[in-house]
């Protein structure tokens, strides 16, 4: 069977990273993330912490960040399995609430090889705020914005913007454990005949 490109998403403080970590190391993948560790994902994260910055050139910049990343991911994949830690949905997500047009968004991200499966990890945004409290906050975390975000990842399932081979997985991470969720995930990946 060919190698997965999987993707994870959801609001800051869902558990992507530490999900997307531990389901890396079970199927012996790689993870990898946006922003990327390159130059334009470290520009991206200056401008994240508060260099200015307009919102369309933040859109070009996730855009660009994004082409050199999946030259990455192709090569990658000739070898592996991939579990990426946010994508395009988020640009479809983030930067639509900035006021940049879901077209314009596509157009620039048309290179964007669609994954084989989406794992959106939704969380209630009192509890993610619980698990966010004392780090950095950039300039997409605060409440009112997280629930926002929450709302705009539903419409994309919803609508099934650029479905993946596999389609969604939802799961709701709200009162679980780490251990959980992970379980959750391998149970629903399972589910679908993925692995
Ligand atoms: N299910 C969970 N229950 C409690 N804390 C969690 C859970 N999942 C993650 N965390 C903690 O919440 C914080 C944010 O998790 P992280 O994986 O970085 O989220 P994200 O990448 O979505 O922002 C981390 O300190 C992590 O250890
Ligand atoms: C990939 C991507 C991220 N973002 C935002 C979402 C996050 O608030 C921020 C940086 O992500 P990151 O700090 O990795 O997120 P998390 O706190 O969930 O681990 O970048 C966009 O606005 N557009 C994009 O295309």
């Amino acid at each position: 069977m060919a190698n997965k490109f999987i993707v994870f998403e959801g609001i800051d403080g869902s558990g992507k990273t530490t999900q997307s970590k531990l389901l890396a190391e079970k199927i012996n993948g790689k993870y990898t993330c946006e922003p990327t560790n390159g130059d334009i994902g470290k520009l991206i994260r200056d401008i994240l912490s508060g260099k200015k910055c307009e919102k369309e050139t933040l859109a070009l910049l996730f855009a660009a960040d994004r082409v050199e990343h999946v030259v990455d991911i192709e090569q990658h994949l000739k070898k592996t399995h991939i579990v990426c830690d946010r994508y395009v949905y988020s640009s479809m997500v983030y930067q639509a609430i900035q006021g940049i047009d879901l077209n314009f968004i596509m157009n620039i991200n048309q290179f964007a090889k669609k994954p084989d499966i989406l794992i959106f990890l939704d969380v209630d945004v009192e509890e993610s705020f619980k698990r966010m409290n004392g780090k950095n906050k950039e300039i997409f975390e605060n409440k009112e914005m997280l629930n926002k975000v929450r709302a705009k990842y539903y419409e994309i399932i919803k609508k099934r913007l650029f479905e993946p081979k596999y389609g969604y997985i939802k799961i709701n991470t709200t009162g679980k454990s780490i251990e959980e969720v992970h379980d959750n995930i391998l149970t629903e990946l399972r589910e679908k005949n993925i692995f």
